[in-house]
């Protein structure tokens, strides 16, 4: 055999003299990047995204055989090149060659998590006098590429924890998601320009301030709480938060939310970057603390077994969650909050004034935002968002009675939105009068109503306190002698 032809020594030197020739032939130094590294079980190498990313940016224009690949969980298609397709890039006038290829594994291992996949990898290679340049400031380059173009073209989500019956059996209280994407900016929200300008002070300070808040030892977070009536934006608020900061936003339901170790356990699966919302918390949680009153009634209906359970069931529905006000207060600054950071905690109310004090005292609740009623300012947002008009000649009117008339944003936008392609913008604005007139007229009936209510119930009082002294007099008759 080889062995024996020829000894050791001579076999060291040969291959010493072939590697010499091949380099020298052969001036190129090939670097390898595998999908999936031998340490990660499932987890796919991040410098393998990166370059994929940038490859497909940067160069899939040249290959001539793409692939597109379907990126989990973010519905965005990264083109990427075919397998043994080759690519050239350049840098700094140094050209690079990129192909990808793929190991079909010989041997599957026992226990392969990632099934049937194989092994991709890219190969890059350069010419050999370019090593240093090419492996210290290239690939350092391609990396933060491929970095920067994930977060351009992330999808971004909105996470729910309220857990549809088919998997609740065994995925009890996490998250799920879908892709969010929800209108709503900055530019549409309508409202006092002061007001709105502010806010976006706020935010865009909050997300730059990140060695702020580690120096004057704060844990990263900030909690808005919007309040105000039906229907004048707190959502649509949200949403634009979200569009503006590029967060996630989770949505919370308290009342899917068994207790206070289900709350933290959800707070620990949120990332960074992200929006919490808690949306109606006077209705989620019942701050008043008479949720155990409604068990004592009905004794004689123990015996009734069927009636029970019903009763328990309902029961269990009404109850909802056993959160407690100190369960969510933990949750907005305790310990466990300080886990990821970057994030914005967000309640809205319509009744600001039924919350317990400790939930919205300033570090739990930051800033506190009202939504309101609509007035000038904010409807000259919706009429040039909705009908692309400055001003009008009914605009005068319309800031008359919006001062005299409650009316909500929401309420506006419906009248100023056309039904069809013949209402003008002035058929709209007169629509919006029309609305605001019957609004108005509906306000007055109610206060009409109601102040006869309250004096109805005035002469009640004087009547019931006019019998009680004729009784009095009467009693005070029959005692007297
Ligand atoms: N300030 C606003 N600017 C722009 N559009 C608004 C505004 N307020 C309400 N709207 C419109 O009305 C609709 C309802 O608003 P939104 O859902 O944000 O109200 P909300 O305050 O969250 O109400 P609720 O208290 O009932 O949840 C939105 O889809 C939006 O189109
Ligand atoms: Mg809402």
């Amino acid at each position: 055999s080889f062995r024996q032809l020829f000894p050791d020594e001579f076999r060291r030197d040969l291959r010493k003299y072939v590697n010499k020739v091949v380099s020298y032939v052969y001036p190129y130094v090939e670097i390898t990047f595998h999908e999936y590294q031998v340490d990660a079980w499932f987890e796919r190498s991040k410098a393998f995204m990166s370059i994929e990313r940038y490859l497909s940016t940067n160069s899939s224009g040249m290959a001539k055989r793409l692939k597109a690949n379907v990126v989990k969980d973010s519905e965005s298609i990264v083109l990427s090149m075919e397998e043994y397709e080759e690519v050239e890039d350049e840098f700094n006038g140094i050209k690079v060659w990129w192909t990808s290829s793929k190991k079909v594994p010989q041997q599957r291992a026992f226990f392969s998590y990632r099934g049937d996949e194989e092994n991709r990898y890219y190969k890059l290679t350069c010419r050999r006098e370019h090593r240093d340049i090419i492996t210290n400031k290239y690939l350092k380059y391609v990396l933060e590429e491929g970095k920067a173009i994930a977060v351009r073209t992330r999808q971004r989500k909105l996470y729910t924890n309220n857990k549809s019956e088919k998997w609740s059996s065994y995925r009890k209280n996490t998250w799920s998601h879908i892709v969010f994407e929800h209108p709503s900016t900055f530019d549409t929200i309508a409202m006092d320009p002061k007001k709105k300008k502010e806010i976006l002070n706020d935010l865009m300070t909050f997300s730059k301030s990140k060695d702020y808040y580690k120096k004057v030892g704060k844990s990263w977070k900030r909690g808005y709480l919007l309040h105000g009536p039906p229907g004048t934006g707190k959502s649509s608020m949200i949403a634009a938060m979200a569009n503006l900061l590029e967060y996630d936003i989770y949505d919370l339901e308290l009342t899917s939310v068994k207790d206070n170790t289900d709350l933290r356990k959800l707070l620990i699966e949120t990332s960074s970057k992200s929006i919490i919302v808690i949306e109606d918390i006077d209705c989620s949680l019942d701050l008043t603390g008479q949720r155990k009153e409604k068990k004592e009634e009905s004794k004689e209906d123990k015996d009734d077994p069927i009636k029970k359970k019903v009763e328990e069931e309902e029961d269990k529905k009404k109850k909802g969650s056993e959160v407690t006000l100190s369960g969510l207060l933990n949750f907005i600054d305790g310990l466990w909050s300080a886990c990821g950071s970057e994030r914005l905690i967000v309640f809205t109310t319509n009744y600001v004034e039924k919350l317990d004090p400790a939930l919205i005292r300033r570090g739990r609740m930051d800033k506190h935002i009202e939504m309101s009623y609509c007035c000038y300012e904010t409807f000259k947002v919706l009429a040039k968002n909705y009908l692309d008009l400055e001003s009008h000649e009914l605009f005068e009117t319309i800031s008359k009675m919006l001062e005299e008339t409650k009316m909500t944003p929401a309420d506006v936008a419906e009248s100023l939105m056309p039904k069809s392609d013949e209402e003008s913008a002035e058929v709209c604005l007169n629509k919006l009068i029309k609305s605001l007139e019957v609004t108005k007229e509906e306000a007055r009936l109610k206060a009409a109503i109601e102040d006869a209510k309250i004096k109805a119930e005035e002469k009640d009082n004087i009547d019931e306190k006019k019998d009680a002294k004729i009784a009095d007099e009467e009693g005070v008759d029959e005692v007297s002698p």
